[in-house]
């Protein structure tokens, strides 16, 4: 059991909205960002009154690139295959493939791994914690090429764990490989650029960029197994990549309720830092309790996909109340939430033990109970936590 690895650390969210000018420069007739704070006047020379007026020069956003892998970057063996394929692209190689960005910012890039993203493990999310802790300092935009599978975990965690303050982090992804035709990859990785390259983006935190359309992280699912229009959000969307323009439909704005955990970053460089085991039970009819048997010895908490909106035979829920340890109540239907009000009770008219998530997926839920965990949060902190997404 990992001894304080986290802490608390709840951020105001108050971003304001900012509206900003956009000027059409380049050939492609993307928006060229413009920094207000950083203009710069070309001439040192003094300036004579109506004869010389100061140039400004504008700085290129810097983008700073993490690849991780995933089908944006695999190849297959022809051009019509859609599965099967392989990991297999570098950084470099994608970027070779897009629209030429010398205009929109300026990049460097970081391959952290390259690897499918149901390889994706805790030392792996740690370590692309650490390089977008670290981008944050330099950086005007983070983009992070990443598998689909798991990618809104991945998301989800660094929105849990990071405050980014202004900076936008992209995370992007393909359903088809890079060999494919009509592959997905190349104009997605643009796009994900152009939208951390962007001011609008600013102030907007973990956004997912896939199929021209912009999401939270927070919230964002992968509802298809196959389909280009894999990911779906029913938070909303909050914006759309439309022939190099971005419109986004709300200002500025971060998840409701997001709890921020700081992880100490001696910790991770030590190795010392663990996040606790905690599983997932698929909820099903004729479920028995001989599967909590098996597994409450193994885990520290454990995660219910459960049927509707909290339920679980009888003998279930009374299992659950005598585990001492957290028990997630989430759900196995894609959409809803879990109301308080259908968690068993015990004896005394209380939930013990279990706690609702409210309208985090089990995945979801997983991650932000493991979180909890590594701070040694007690079950009523923890309940706090998911109060913030309605459960609790
Ligand atoms: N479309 C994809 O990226 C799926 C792939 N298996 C991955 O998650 O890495």
């Amino acid at each position: 059991m990992p001894n304080g690895s986290v802490e608390i650390h709840t951020i105001c969210e108050d971003v304001e909205n900012s509206q900003f000018t956009v000027q059409s420069k380049n050939t492609n007739n993307m928006t060229i960002p413009e920094f207000d704070s950083e203009l710069e006047t070309l001439s040192s020379a003094p300036i004579l009154p109506n004869l010389v007026k100061p140039t400004k020069r504008i700085r290129l956003p810097r983008i700073k690139i993490v690849g991780t892998g995933g089908t944006i970057a695999s190849k297959g063996s022809d051009s019509s295959q859609t599965a099967g394929y392989h990991v297999d692209l570098t950084i470099q190689d994608m970027l070779d493939s897009i629209p030429d960005i010398s205009q929109i910012c300026e990049i460097e890039y970081e391959q952290l791994c390259n690897v499918d993203s149901k390889d994706m493990t805790e030392h792996l999310l740690l370590k692309i914690y650490k390089a977008v802790s670290e981008a944050l300092q330099g950086f005007d935009g983070i983009v992070i090429t990443h598998g689909t599978d798991t990618l809104s975990e991945t998301a989800f965690f660094i929105e849990s764990t990071i405050d980014a303050g202004d900076v936008p982090i992209v995370f992007v992804g393909s359903m088809r490989p890079s060999t494919s035709v009509s592959a997905d990859g190349p104009m997605n990785l643009y796009q994900a650029i152009c939208i951390a390259s962007n001011p609008k983006s600013r102030g907007r935190s973990v956004l997912v960029s896939l199929n021209d359309q912009i999401s939270a992280g927070y919230y964002i699912t992968k509802t298809n197994a196959n389909s280009l229009d894999s990911f779906n959000v029913r938070q909303g969307y909050l914006g759309n990549f439309v022939n190099n323009e971005i419109h986004y439909y709300y200002p500025p704005v971060k998840p409701q309720g997001c709890h921020k955990f700081k992880l100490k970053l001696n910790d991770l460089s030590s190795g010392s830092f663990k996040l606790p085991m905690v599983c997932i039970i698929y909820g099903h009819q004729a479920i028995t309790p001989k599967i909590l048997t098996l597994l409450a010895e193994e885990y520290e908490g454990i995660v219910f996909a459960t049927m509707g909106a909290g339920s679980l035979p009888v003998s279930m829920n009374e299992m659950c109340l005598t585990l001492n340890k957290p028990i997630i109540y989430s759900k196995r239907s894609m959409d809803g939430m879990i109301p308080v009000a259908n968690l068993p009770k015990d004896s005394n008219g209380s939930n013990g033990n279990i706690i609702a998530s409210g309208y985090l997926n089990p995945e979801k839920s997983r991650i932000l109970l493991q979180l909890c965990l590594a701070g040694n949060y007690g079950v009523e902190e923890i309940r706090h936590v998911f109060g913030g997404v309605y459960g609790g």
